[in-house]
């Protein structure tokens, strides 16, 4: 495949609560997406979409196995440069925007930005941007509890991709909003992902959504079938 962003290889995860409490969530899982490309992660509950999420974002390590991102290999690195990669190469989006909720909304996709060591102005430029990007420039004054949910959820999708991140990783992005909102939100999704090239994993319930990506993709029984 050319131009392989996340490339995950034999990974293996068990949570051990002690035997026999012992959860074997991904047992040997194999996944690779490209540059370019959007993803549909599909699973039951419980089938590990979570952990596997986790683990392709770098914020929870496999027991065995390797990870990749942008051709560099993650798996030996301490936490201080996994974490440095997790902010400059990874954006997420979650089912609940997670924005915090005394900050705008230009804020809210700022900060990160100070936090990977860009300048104030070149941030504030960057929120405008997206802000506009995703259609709600009119709304970055506002905090949180002014926005709609779809427009919570749209400044969510802008605050992930603020530092331009290689591998977009989202859990349910609209599961929280109604169909017609969720269809609508989604499509920004879509639109953005496709005007910035980078690789993306959805994983979502929803079939609709997912037959709209490139590819679908089903975790289960550990792995990807
Ligand atoms: N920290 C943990 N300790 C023990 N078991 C866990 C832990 N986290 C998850 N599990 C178990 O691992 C399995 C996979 O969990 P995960 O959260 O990845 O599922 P999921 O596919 O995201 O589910 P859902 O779609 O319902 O959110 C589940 O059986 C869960 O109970």
């Amino acid at each position: 495949m050319s131009d392989v962003v996340l490339d995950l290889h034999g990974i293996e995860k068990t949570y051990n609560l002690g035997l026999p409490s012992q959860v074997e969530v991904l047992r040997g899982l194999d996944l690779r997406v490209a540059a370019g490309e959007v993803v549909a992660l599909v699973a039951p509950s419980g089938a590990g979409k979570s952990t596997l999420l986790h683990i392709a974002g770098l914020l929870d390590a496999a027991d065995a196995g390797t990870v990749s991102i942008a051709g560099r290999q993650m798996s030996g690195l301490s936490d201080r440069a996994r974490t440095e990669a997790r902010r400059r190469d990874v954006g997420f989006v979650y089912q609940f925007h997670h924005l915090l909720p005394e900050f705008s909304a230009a804020e809210n996709i700022v900060l990160p930005q100070l936090a990977n060591g860009v300048g104030r102005k070149a941030a504030e430029d960057r929120a405008a941007e997206l802000l506009d990007m995703v259609g709600i420039a009119p709304r970055a004054g506002h905090r949180p509890a002014a926005l709609s949910g779809g427009e919570q959820q749209r400044v969510a999708f802008c605050r992930a991709l603020a530092n331009r991140p290689k591998l977009l990783l989202a859990d349910e992005p609209t599961g929280n909003l109604d169909p017609e909102t969720s269809d609508r939100v989604f499509a920004t999704l879509l639109s953005l992902v496709r005007e910035t090239g980078l690789a993306a994993l959805i994983a979502t319930h929803n079939l609709d959504l997912a037959r709209r990506m490139d590819r679908i993709v089903r975790l289960e029984a550990g792995g990807i079938i």
